[in-house]
């Protein structure tokens, strides 16, 4: 799957050898801060809940989260910069303080695992998911409204029914359907990293249910003194989400999405099947899902 690069494997030697030398001279600020490298990376996958997470998780006092998705070890043009690049795009921390960065085209991306690893060992890993079926659909409509898909021809259909199927069986490799897979991303990750490096995300739940229930158990696994309490959050009705009573409702999310056809619907489910009970055994939980 990944075909190495030789000039960037030179750049993977050479960040070994080197490692954290570029970083020497970053020095602190009079109250103890500076950038570093993270302690807490959200990987993944798009449109799980990733940005009310985000949202939420940065009113922590502990929690800095660099502004933009940094998009360091996946994009190959940004790796070369080096890890100096790197560490100058995350906000200044000081030692009780969490270092956090959210890229979500690390999870698929098959370099990335390896690369991590060999700078960051010890990190804290977030994995986000939903319901496969639901996420790609709404990957795809978002996809659809972005153009961002190289290869992928809008003007050739405009449904996902029309999409999804190569000669009558499920595309594969039609990207919000890969994107769904998520055991086959996983599988590459857990070569570098432990299972209790993780912290899966239920981006389903954070829908139906408080927020701060999943926040608290996040709080928990990167080692953060408590903050979030069931009071901070409501549910607005309008909205259909939950949100924050200070500063309010983040402005997007829940666009409406078509139904599939019955005939996808049973197809699709079949298709994520296996996937599902696999990625159900590498995370020791069933989610459930259809
Ligand atoms: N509280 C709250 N507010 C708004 N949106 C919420 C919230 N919780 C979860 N969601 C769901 O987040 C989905 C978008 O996921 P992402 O933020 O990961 O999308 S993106 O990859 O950053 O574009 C988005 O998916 P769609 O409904 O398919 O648009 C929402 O269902």
């Amino acid at each position: 799957m990944y075909d190495p690069d030789p000039i960037l494997e030179s750049i993977d030697e050479r960040y070994t050898k080197r490692k954290f030398a570029e970083l020497d001279d970053i020095a602190e600020d009079a109250n103890g801060r500076k950038p570093r490298l993270p302690q807490c990376v959200l990987i993944g996958e798009r449109k799980t809940g990733t940005t009310a997470l985000l949202h939420f998780l940065m009113r922590h006092p502990q929690i800095k989260a660099a502004q933009k998705e940094v998009h360091f070890f996946d994009r190959h043009a940004n790796y070369r910069e080096g890890l100096r690049w790197y560490v100058d795009r995350m906000p200044p921390t000081n030692s009780t303080e969490v270092t956090f960065e959210k890229s979500p085209r690390y999870f698929r991306s098959p370099w990335v695992p390896q690369r991590m690893h060999e700078i960051i060992p010890n990190i804290k890993l977030m994995l986000s998911v939903r319901d496969p079926i639901k996420r790609a659909v709404s990957d795809f409509h978002f996809s659809m409204e972005a153009n961002w898909e190289s290869g992928f021809d809008k003007t050739l259909h405009s449904t996902f029914d029309g999409y999804v199927f190569q000669n009558g069986v499920i595309d594969k490799d039609f990207p919000p359907i890969a994107r769904s897979i998520y055991a086959l991303s996983l599988r590459n990750w857990l070569k570098y990293f432990d299972r209790d490096q993780f912290f899966i995300f239920d981006g389903d739940s954070f829908v139906t249910e408080n927020p701060a229930i999943q926040l608290q158990k996040i709080e928990q696994f990167i080692g953060l003194d408590s903050y979030f309490t069931m009071d901070m959050f409501f549910h607005s009705k309008t909205r259909g989400f939950w949100c924050l009573r200070d500063p309010g409702c983040i402005f997007f999310g829940g666009k409406p999405h078509t139904e599939l056809e019955a005939r996808t619907q049973r197809k699709i489910e079949k298709f994520f099947h296996p996937y599902n009970q696999q990625f159900y055994k590498m995370v020791g939980h069933d989610f459930g899902w259809s």
